[in-house]
């Protein structure tokens, strides 16, 4: 039963709650009957514990910004601070987009200048993420990061599918063998491996990357458990975004002109890129902000849960309620875009074709637990499609049919597979 005063939501049947309400594959779509139904704060019992479901930018802003100290999740965010130590700069990012250029230069002339750039493009944000927390770059076929790219995919479609809601909303099943624990244990192993090798070699007082990290309140385990979630939240967001970016720059090719022409024309005379660049680029900054926009990468962000009683747009949610934040629902939203249904980088652009941010831009969440890679997060997707625009084109291949936008579900949205033609720009 529903607490007094507590945000309304469909009919719960006894032990198994709202779960039949809810298609496990890809639950947005029933996500958005229910807030047509039940309003922008509504309620959903996954088993027998309830979940407030949050929507659009009113509630969103006094969930996540106004009342935070109330709906923090249960992660403490100081194990991360250790991350903040060691920041990336321009050229580290640049070192994984000329490995990344070099991949599509020798993969064009291999394959009579078709390719797929699913694993490509995750190999880039992997391996920036392996310079944070192993101090080291990889070659993309080397074992290590071919492991660790296939089981961040596995985990992040895992995480949030029939599985994972079942698992927990009924935590007795957990003891059963979970589809991704076998992903999650070789991640493991590969971690603790890097991790005694760290430890013949490290100086204490001089870390040289995230694993260095081991303090008096670090065990073990939970070094190895955070290494492998900031493997995981740094690589398969970024691709992901990186992976829409291209599908849709190459389906609206004078989006993709308009872009190089900028580029072309800011980058004259200079070698490489910078961060600080963006500044001159409101166009090539629109068009980023409007892929995160409609690549919704992380749909229902992480779960948060209620730290103490809270009141919220005027229902009371007592200490211990899981929050689910519906990002798709800021991002999309009527009234806070001039077009919330179309790729159109017009979003982010005012009449004299400047940049701005509208307040419904929320890829990265917000409020105290907003995203942590988000700085890394823009260096990367400004760095890399900089880069990559300056010098290739991309195009669809005639004999490819129609596109198909509509991502797969999971933590993260993932395109499905495309192929795309390269070629060299003058
Ligand atoms: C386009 C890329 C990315 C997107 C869209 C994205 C999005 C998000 C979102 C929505 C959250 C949940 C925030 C919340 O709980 O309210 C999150 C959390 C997080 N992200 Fe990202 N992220 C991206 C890239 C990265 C990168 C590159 C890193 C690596 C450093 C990273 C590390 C994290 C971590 C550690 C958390 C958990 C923070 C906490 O709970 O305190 N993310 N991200």
């Amino acid at each position: 039963r529903r607490p007094k005063n507590f945000p309304p939501g469909p009919p719960v049947l006894p032990i198994l709650g709202n779960i039949l309400h809810l298609n496990l594959k890809n639950p947005l779509e029933d996500f958005e009957k229910l807030r047509k139904s039940y309003g922008n704060v509504y309620s959903l019992f996954l088993g027998p514990r309830p979940s407030v479901v949050i929507n659009g930018v009113k509630a969103m802003k006094e969930a996540m910004i106004q009342a935070p100290q109330s709906i923090l999740s249960g992660v403490l965010r100081s194990t991360y601070a250790e991350v903040g130590t060691f920041p990336l700069t321009d050229c580290d990012v640049l070192c994984s987009c000329t490995m990344l250029f070099c991949a599509i230069v020798s993969n064009i002339s291999f394959t009579g200048k078709t390719l797929t750039p699913q694993i490509m493009f995750h190999n880039v944000a992997s391996n920036i993420m392996c310079q944070v927390v192993f101090g080291t770059r990889y070659e993309y076929d080397d074992e290590f990061i071919t492991t660790i790219v296939q089981s961040a995919i596995e985990i992040t479609k895992a995480a949030n599918g029939p599985w994972t809601t079942l698992y927990s909303s009924f935590p007795w099943i957990r003891k059963l063998p979970l589809p991704f624990n076998k992903s999650f244990k070789r991640c493991s192993d590969l971690v603790l491996q890097s991790l005694n090798e760290h430890k013949k070699t490290r100086v204490p007082g001089e870390p040289r990357d995230f694993l260095d990290s081991e303090d008096s309140t670090f065990s073990e385990d939970k070094l190895i458990f955070t290494a492998i979630d900031l493997m995981i939240a740094g690589t398969d967001t970024t691709s992901n975004t990186l992976l829409t970016a291209f599908l849709y720059l190459i389906n609206h090719p004078h989006i993709q002109e308009r872009c190089q022409q900028e580029i072309d024309r800011v980058l004259e005379g200079k070698d490489q890129v910078c961060f600080d660049d963006r500044h001159q680029m409101p166009y090539v900054q629109a068009v980023i902000h409007e892929v995160q926009r409609i690549a919704n990468t992380v749909p229902l962000s992480v779960f948060h849960c209620t730290t103490k009683d809270t009141e919220l747009a005027g229902y009371s949610i007592p200490k211990g309620t899981r929050i689910i934040q519906n990002l798709t629902t800021v991002l999309k939203e009527e009234g806070q875009w001039k077009y919330p249904h179309e790729f159109n980088p017009g979003n982010f652009l005012n009449d004299q074709g400047e940049f701005v941010k509208p307040d419904a831009f929320m890829p990265f969440s917000a409020g105290p637990r907003v995203c942590l890679g988000e700085g890394l997060a823009r260096m990367e997707l400004f760095l890399i499609m900089v880069t990559l625009l300056r010098k290739f084109k991309f195009i669809w291949p005639e004999d490819t049919g129609e596109p198909d936008y509509t991502p797969v579900f999971g933590i993260t949205m993932t395109p499905k597979p495309y192929p795309m033609k390269v070629q060299h720009r003058l």
